[in-house]
């Protein structure tokens, strides 16, 4: 058995990988691959990963060659904490502005320009530029950053910068949830790879619950070794976030989806999304 995994490496998606049991699957040679979404959603489309976390924007692009597995996202219902728009004026005051994207992104990208475009109305002119604060804020008038990139620039939050969070954004002008990162499987693993594929979704499920259950703590302990922030902090990250690809999660995806696609930045609808169908009697750990 061998299964090429992507795993996003951000702080966001570790729930999801945490408690996977990895010395079991790297004896079945499954290998991971750690990269930032970007670079994965690249990887996937290039069948360099056949697995793994992408952004929710780079299935809508490869939606007839991807299938989702069907209980596992990144979504909110609200603020983020690690989506950020910084600004140098009042989101009000952006039009005609120029904005720096961080280039690990594809779906905050997206939902920053469909939020702007259609909900202010605004043109602005933005560049892909690589995550880094200072230099993306030394040449432009605001800046977008996602994952690790955008916690740690809140650690140094400058008073005179606006800061808007794009979960709540979305949230305000919807009432809609938004998913960030779907988990995809290429469609031709889902024909030839059928019990590597389930037993990775069994292990990402067991880890989504495991770290719920557990209230994500010793997850966090981990965490706090490997980065700054405290208890209270990661907390109320991680239970700010869900995991969940229910039926309220699709539609607020959907929903994004639509707006895309008016606004041009898809080449075609996504009416709906294509769900993996695991083989139900064998789905006990
Ligand atoms: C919640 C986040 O979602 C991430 C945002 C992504 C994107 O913008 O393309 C992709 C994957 C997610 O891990 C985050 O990075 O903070």
């Amino acid at each position: 058995m061998t299964l090429r995994i992507g795993e996003i490496s951000y702080t966001n998606i570790l729930p999801l990988f945490y408690f996977v049991d990895r010395d079991k699957l790297k004896e079945e040679q499954f290998t991971f691959i750690p990269q930032v979404p970007a670079q994965l959603n690249a990887a996937m489309s290039k069948a360099e990963v056949d697995v793994g976390g992408i952004s929710s924007f780079a299935y809508a692009k490869n939606q007839h060659d991807y299938t989702l597995l069907p209980d596992l996202s990144v979504s909110s219902y609200h603020a983020v904490g690690s989506l950020f728009l910084f600004s140098k004026v009042p989101i009000e005051q952006l039009n005609e502005k120029r904005i720096a994207l961080t280039s690990s992104s594809a779906t905050t990208i997206h939902l920053l320009k469909v939020i702007l475009a259609h909900f202010y109305q605004f043109k602005v002119h933005y560049e892909v530029e690589e995550p880094n604060y200072d230099k993306m804020l030394a040449q432009f008038d605001a800046c977008l950053l996602i994952g690790d990139d955008a916690i740690k620039a809140t650690w140094c939050k400058e008073p005179n910068i606006y800061q808007y969070d794009l979960g709540e954004l979305w949230y305000q002008f919807t009432g809609l949830p938004m998913t960030f990162a779907v988990i995809a499987v290429r469609n031709e693993i889902v024909e030839t790879k059928v019990k590597e594929l389930e037993l990775l979704n069994r292990e990402l499920l067991f880890s989504k619950e495991m770290s719920i259950q557990t209230q994500f703590q010793p997850m966090i302990r981990q965490i706090m070794k490997d980065h700054a922030g405290d208890l209270p902090f990661w907390s109320n990250y991680f239970n700010g976030l869900t995991y969940d690809f229910s039926e309220a999660e699709q539609k607020g995806l959907l929903s994004f989806y639509d707006l895309c696609y008016q606004l041009g930045y898809l080449n075609e609808p996504v009416e709906t999304l294509k769900l993996w169908q695991p083989v139900k009697d064998k789905l006990t750990k």
